[in-house]
């Protein structure tokens, strides 16, 4: 996973309604916004919106075997769509019962018979609101000068994989590369160079860590972590070799690695697993660069 997996090119829009009619109806009016995707019940969005991820679900109220405010809540509790937002499209026109889809979370609810012109303005709206959104956690999560995810989103998917490992008794494995002799680098070459090497290495990252769940991120300066949930020491450690090589392979300088890997319990921080990988790291210094060592070879 890189950061550009957090946004989408082109839109979505998935419209639930139990009659064909009505979908077909909304279907041509929104395709200039954005791609259609269609479902006919409320389980049948749920498993649209688990899988593509649409930016916005625009949501019938009445419909057989799972209505529209059962199938928010549940959307509401699925980490994948929860934050998706929901427009209710309904021939309940009741108070009532809009009071009640909006204090469920809906971001919107608009009456049947519409009126075409405004529920394209509000989908449109909408559509913009997800845009700016997905643009401030884009600039808040990523590295300006390397477009990678920066320190700040890397805290927040180890404090989520951390948990995530202690439930599934599942190893975590963490790596902080550090370029060599970057300083000498910038001293010889000047800061825009150092600048477009950092670029560069950061590409050649990006490319070995771009699967789930892996993530790749700059911490600082020349130094980058790499979170590898799952994986145990022997996988780790051929990933981080093998990206140290690349490195050495397609640029003019080489980086060092250290590693350190834990199955996490209520008794691990996972600030001592980035404290032995750093430990690791500096004995890597140590040995001459341009090399991997793991924490476990030296600190048990
Ligand atoms: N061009 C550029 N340089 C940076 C950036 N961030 C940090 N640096 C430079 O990175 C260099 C790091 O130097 P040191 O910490 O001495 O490490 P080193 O020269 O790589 O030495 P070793 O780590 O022992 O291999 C410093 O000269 C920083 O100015 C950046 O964003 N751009």
């Amino acid at each position: 996973m890189t950061i550009d997996s957090l946004s989408h090119p082109t839109q979505q829009v998935l419209i639930v309604d139990d009659e064909v009619i009505n979908l077909k109806v909304l279907s041509n009016l929104l395709r200039d916004e954005a791609s259609i995707i269609l479902a006919k019940s409320g389980k049948q969005a749920i498993r649209k919106a688990r899988e593509l991820r649409p930016d916005l679900i625009i949501l019938d109220i009445k419909m057989p075997e799972m209505d529209g405010f059962e199938t928010l809540s549940e959307l509401h509790q699925l980490p994948q769509t929860a934050a998706i937002p929901v427009i209710f499209i309904t021939g309940l026109s009741d108070e009532h019962y809009e009071e009640k889809g909006l204090l469920l979370g809906a971001a919107d609810y608009i009456f049947k018979p519409f009126h075409p012109g405004i529920v394209k303005a509000r989908v449109h709206t909408h559509l913009q609101l997800v845009r700016q959104r997905t643009m401030l956690e884009h600039l808040a999560n990523c590295d300006s000068l390397t477009s990678l995810a920066n320190r700040r989103y890397y805290k927040k998917i180890l404090t989520r994989e951390w948990i995530n490992a202690i439930q599934n008794k599942q190893p975590v494995s963490l790596a902080i590369f550090d370029i060599d002799n970057f300083k000498h680098y910038n001293d010889e070459f000047g800061h825009d160079a150092g600048d477009h090497l950092l670029c560069q290495v950061s590409s050649i990252l990006a490319s070995q860590f771009d699967q789930e769940p892996l993530l790749i991120s700059r911490f600082g300066g020349e130094e980058f972590v790499a979170l590898m949930p799952t994986f145990g020491q022997p996988k780790a450690r051929q990933l981080i070799e093998q990206s140290v090589k690349q490195v050495s392979d397609h640029t003019n300088v080489t980086i060092s690695a250290g590693g350190s890997s834990c199955i996490p319990n209520d008794t691990t921080s996972s600030s001592t697993l980035f404290s032995k990988a750093d430990k690791a790291l500096y004995v890597a210094k140590g040995r001459g660069k341009n090399c991997v060592v793991w924490s476990e070879e030296h600190f048990v």
